[in-house]
């Protein structure tokens, strides 16, 4: 049987999703899309033969659609629709974050209790590339001995005037939040934030830019991450895991390097889309594949809450000039345990 999925938001990320899912994916038939832009719910719902709707609640609402993709931004507008989808017992993928707030994702972890089943999957696509899971089955089975220290880069060319100083941490280490917590199989137990140099030739009045990031694990691991969003550089993402009888990295994303009169090049991507191409077209086949199995197996919005919990203990850090915080965690549900 083909699951027929609507699309809530169109931009970025969201008109990369609708190719994915509309060339890619198998299984699957994108039967809806939505955004508050006329202009692009005409555009792909004439191109890929889709119904259009300016309102998201009402591409829920339609008997037409099996499950639901939220892929709008700001990310505050994520949990209305979640929740909606929730209401109305379809599957809904949401973009991360879950929503920037704990508060918010305890409202959604709340409906999805209480409605009894998982519905939610949250976009943590890094957990789906092949470097990480590689890295992952190396660190599960310690064959380099015990993790020590984690070393992250989380580099972006640039962003839009609209991004601000938390949204470093809520929107952009909240992929680490998860994946580093993921990897290791363990939770935080605290986390630090810095603001390094206040004045540089592209800093703005609302983003401080790059922030350093430290999170230790409750055995001990000990992170540093440094997110630096206007690098003007390239999409630049680093790990290297020390243990103790070797590190283990991901490597460079591309599968040429080229070696030319007296000196060496190495693309580096321009954005995430093309970086971790191989992780979002997983992410999504294993999504389509799942919901039509009837059971999620991606993150959850649990996964959810921990990395927002994540993310507060870090932004509050970080405003109080770089206080070490405690990351605790609300009880979690049984819906939440296998
Ligand atoms: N997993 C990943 O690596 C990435 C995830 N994202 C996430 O995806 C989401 C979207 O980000 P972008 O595509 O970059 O943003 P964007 O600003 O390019 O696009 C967002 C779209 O949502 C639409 N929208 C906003 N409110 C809406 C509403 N109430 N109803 C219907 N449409 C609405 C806007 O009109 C816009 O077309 C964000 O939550 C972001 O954090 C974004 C980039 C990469
Ligand atoms: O999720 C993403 C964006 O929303 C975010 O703004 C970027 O910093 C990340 O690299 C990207 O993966």
């Amino acid at each position: 049987m083909t699951l027929n999925v609507g699309i809530i938001g169109l931009g970025a990320m969201g008109s990369d999703h609708v190719k994915r899912i509309s060339e890619r994916t198998g299984g699957v038939n994108l039967v809806a899309v939505a955004d508050l832009n006329k202009a692009l719910v005409e555009k792909y719902s004439k191109k890929y033969d889709a119904k259009g709707y300016t309102d998201g609640a009402a591409l829920i609402d339609s008997p037409d659609v099996d499950a639901v993709m939220v892929v709008t931004s700001p990310d505050e507008e994520h949990s209305q629709f979640v929740l909606k989808a929730i209401e109305a017992g379809k599957y809904v993928f949401c973009e991360k974050p879950l929503m920037p707030t704990v508060a918010a994702c305890q409202e959604i972890i709340d409906a999805e209790t209480k409605h009894g089943k998982r519905l939610v999957q949250v976009g943590f696509m890094r957990r789906y590339g092949k470097g990480y899971i590689e890295m992952k089955k190396a660190i599960d089975e310690r064959q380099f001995g015990e993790p020590l220290i984690i070393h992250a880069t989380h580099r972006n060319y640039e962003v839009p005037e609209t991004y601000d100083t938390p949204m470093a941490i809520s929107n952009t280490a909240v992929h680490e939040a998860d994946l580093l917590h993921w990897l290791l199989g363990e939770d935080y137990e605290s986390g630090v934030t810095f603001l390094p140099k206040k004045q540089t030739k592209y800093t703005r009045s609302n983003l401080h830019d790059p922030q350093i990031i430290m999170l230790d694990t409750k055995s001990g691991v000990h992170i540093d991450l440094e997110v630096f969003v206007n690098n003007h550089m390239g999409y630049d993402i680093n790990c290297e895991v020390v243990c103790e009888e070797g590190t283990i990295s991901l490597k460079t994303p591309t599968d040429v390097a080229i070696k030319t009169k007296f000196h060496r090049e190495d693309h580096i991507p321009e954005e995430f889309t093309e970086r971790f191409k191989d992780a979002y077209d997983n992410e999504i086949q294993q999504w389509v594949d799942s919901v039509q199995n009837d059971k999620l197996t991606g993150p959850s919005s649990w996964d959810g809450l921990i990395a927002m919990a994540t993310c507060d203990a870090l932004g509050k850090s970080r405003d109080e000039g770089g206080i070490r915080e405690p990351i605790a965690l609300p009880e979690k549900p049984a819906l939440y345990n296998d």
